[in-house]
């Protein structure tokens, strides 16, 4: 088995997070210089760099008044809109007397989910490496509803990573790397060198975050190297604190937690299916579509399915559930729900007689089918859940 990063990474994603560029007054000019500086020294080795930079609530929260994390979501999306441009003018400031052309770019989760903005967002991507340009990239904080949030910047990076096809993800926090349980409450904690495989027992070292700065802590840290790992990808999280870190890094020595790409990797348009696509409702199968689908990388015809849930149109994502509601594999359908109400049970061979035309035979088909366990953890949002927080 590969234990070690691939040699000759060109393009590379760095994802810097809030407490690496921030504190409870606003941005950290310190910690941007050393981090624009190490940036700077990688574009001049001929690194495609990518930067996703969290901090825009960080940088605009003072001038609402507020300490700590902003307890409404107005109060966030106001601090993001001040914060923002703050945060693009710092990294312009110091990239540009080096000659380094910087671009903002905001995105929703939904730019992601839609299949042609997402290709149109990867041309924006490329087209910017192309000329030289650095592309930052933060959620579109300010506009953002709830259901069509990123949740957190990591997941964001890992999904940046796989629509630019990045050898590395490197994600930069305050700590300097995975520890076997939270460093900050466990002063014994041991820094973990190497992950070949997140698997149940490095997912549970992993905790919420130490600070009002940071979301998600090191549990979506690993969410995020875990969705990188299956394009492809590997990660490595490191303290950007640390003046020089992301340099040594590159130069080979052994700073942080490097996680190893899977060794199946998804392919990109199958990623995209089990993470970035919302999936909209529930199709229940019978056990020969169970079977056909599970263990005889088949599609799945309407004949199988026993029921359906939720509402959903053509193109859309949705779970393929066992009996009891499992779900055993997520795809993108053919068919409306409307349109599958009508034909769930009959054969393929009867779909123009009852609907009057016919997409295809498939409901789903196995092209556009990703199995478990190929399929992300559902875990809940820390910041959606916070109490009296609606939209
Ligand atoms: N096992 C662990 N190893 C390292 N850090 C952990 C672990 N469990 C929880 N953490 C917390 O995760 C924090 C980093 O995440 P977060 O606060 O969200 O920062 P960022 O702004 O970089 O995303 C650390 O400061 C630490 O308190
Ligand atoms: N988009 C938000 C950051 C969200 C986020 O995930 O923050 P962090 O955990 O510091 O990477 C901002 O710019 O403030």
């Amino acid at each position: 088995m590969k234990k070690q990063l691939p040699a000759d990474i060109r393009r590379v994603v760095i994802k810097i997070g809030s407490t690496v560029i921030s504190d409870e007054t606003g941005l950290d000019n310190k910690m941007l210089d050393a981090i624009c500086e190490d940036v700077h020294q990688l574009l001049l080795r001929g690194h495609e760099v990518i930067l996703v930079s969290s901090a825009a609530v960080a940088a605009g929260k003072a001038d609402l008044g507020i300490s700590g994390r902003p307890q409404t979501i107005p109060l966030r999306q106001a601090a993001a809109a001040i914060g923002q441009s703050r945060l693009m003018r710092a990294y312009k400031e110091r990239l540009r007397p080096h000659g380094h052309k910087v671009a903002q770019v905001l995105l929703t989760r939904d730019d992601l989910a839609n299949r042609r903005r997402y290709l149109n967002a990867r041309n924006t991507l490329m087209t910017l490496i192309e000329h030289q340009v650095v592309p930052i990239i933060n959620e579109n904080d300010t506009v953002v509803v709830d259901e069509l949030r990123f949740g957190d910047n990591d997941n964001l990076s890992a999904m940046t990573a796989n629509l630019a096809e990045a050898g590395l993800l490197v994600i930069l926090s305050d700590v300097n790397g995975l520890y076997d349980r939270d460093p900050g409450r466990h002063h014994d904690a041991r820094l973990i060198p190497t992950v070949e495989q997140i698997d149940a027992r490095i997912e549970a070292m992993a905790g919420e975050s130490g600070s009002s700065l940071g979301t998600g802590g090191m549990a979506t840290k690993l969410k995020a190297a875990k969705q990188a790992a299956l394009c492809g990808t590997a990660t490595v999280i490191l303290n950007g604190r640390v003046p020089g870190n992301l340099l040594r890094l590159f130069n080979g020595e052994p700073v942080g937690t490097s996680i190893l790409p899977a060794q199946d990797k998804l392919a990109a348009r199958k990623h995209w299916i089990a993470f970035t696509k919302e999936p909209r409702g529930r199709l229940l199968l019978d056990a020969g579509a169970l079977k056909a689908v599970c263990d005889g990388n088949k599609s799945l015809l309407p004949s199988g399915i026993s029921a359906i849930e939720g509402r959903f149109e053509r193109g859309d994502a949705v779970r393929l559930c066992d009996l009891q509601g499992l779900e055993v594999a997520r795809g993108i359908v053919n068919y409306a729900e409307a349109e599958l109400q009508q034909i769930l049970g009959r054969k393929s061979s009867e779909i123009a007689a009852i609907l009057g035309y016919k997409y295809g035979d498939e409901v789903v088909h196995r092209d556009n089918l990703v199995l478990q366990p190929e399929l992300p953890d559902e875990g809940s949002d820390p910041e959606m859940s916070e109490p009296g927080e609606k939209n």
